[in-house]
């Protein structure tokens, strides 16, 4: 069945959602049929697509470009594109380009945008052109130079007044649902519970009404970290390994390619260049 903004709303209290990162046509055309409620085209593809040290490099050309991909291989699944870093801080006009672009260009359903108050006049903009918004809330990566790493948030008193209010800010601009990263899950419980749109959590623990994994992660397909939220649902780069290796070792001893792989010429033909 096709996903959509609403499936996503009318979710709340009633079923879970599942949602994935994305960066190509392949790979989403699996998600999707897998049955995938969400694809994020994350800003994280600066990481794990593009070998970034963090997501701040990434551009609206980086992101539109990928979102064209995972939009070609997706049939029922709502797809979502980062905005990326400074896209969406400037002004309320280049911030509706840039997202018409991933809605125009890129095909996707919605964007999603990291923070609370200091872009809420950006998130009415968006909303107002009939763009449909999912926050990010919590360890938001496009802050990482302010927060000094990729750090737990929302521990102290005054960040989980400022995660609530931003939570709620959010809700009532109009936002479809929030992703919570990395907070405690008795904060994340509590802010679920004081919202009626849907929480999306990636290290926000058991309580969110769904959570998200970048793909490389869950896969095991990405190690240059392993955060600890992250569940390895298969060690895809030992499968890999081992099937680059067996191909490297029967192109070296002959076995590959077998008559099966080959195409073949009419003989009579052949005589005449022989
Ligand atoms: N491959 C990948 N997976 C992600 O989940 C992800 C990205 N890339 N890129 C963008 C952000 C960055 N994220 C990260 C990156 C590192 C940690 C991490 O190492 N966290 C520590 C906790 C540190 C603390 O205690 O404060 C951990 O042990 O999980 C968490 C989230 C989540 N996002
Ligand atoms: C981790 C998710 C929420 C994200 O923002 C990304 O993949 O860029
Ligand atoms: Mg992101």
């Amino acid at each position: 069945m096709k996903k959509t903004v609403s499936t996503f709303k009318k979710a709340k209290n009633n079923q879970k959602l599942s949602m994935v990162t994305s960066y190509d046509y392949s790979m989403t055309k699996i998600l999707d049929q897998a049955g995938i409620d969400g694809i994020l085209v994350g800003d994280s593809l600066g990481m794990v697509a593009l070998g970034y040290e963090n997501t701040l490099s990434v551009t609206i050309e980086d992101m539109v470009h990928h979102t064209k991909a995972v939009a070609r291989g997706a049939k029922n699944a709502l797809i979502v594109s980062d905005m990326p870093f400074l896209s969406y801080h400037i002004n309320r006009e280049d911030t509706i380009k840039n997202a018409g672009r991933l809605i125009q260009e890129g095909n996707a359903h919605a964007v999603k945008v990291e923070g609370g108050r200091e872009i809420l006049d950006k998130v009415e903009a968006l909303i107002k052109a009939q763009i449909p918004v999912m926050g990010h809330l919590g360890l938001t990566p496009q802050s990482i130079n302010m927060f000094g790493g990729f750090k737990v948030q929302g521990k102290s008193k005054s960040q989980i007044e400022k995660l609530i209010e931003d939570a709620k800010l959010l809700e009532e601009i109009g936002v479809f649902a929030i992703v919570l990263e990395c907070i405690p899950e008795k904060i994340a419980k509590l802010i679920t519970e004081k919202l009626s749109i849907p929480t999306i959590g990636i290290g926000a623990g058991r309580y969110c009404d769904g959570q998200i994994l970048v793909v490389n992660d869950m896969l095991g397909m990405y190690s240059d970290f392993v955060p600890k939220f992250v569940k390895q649902y298969k060690n895809l780069k030992m499968d890999i390994e081992e099937a680059i290796q067996n191909y490297i070792e029967e192109i070296n001893n002959g076995s590959f390619p077998e008559e099966k792989h080959i195409f073949k010429i009419d003989e009579k033909i052949l005589d005449e260049f022989e």
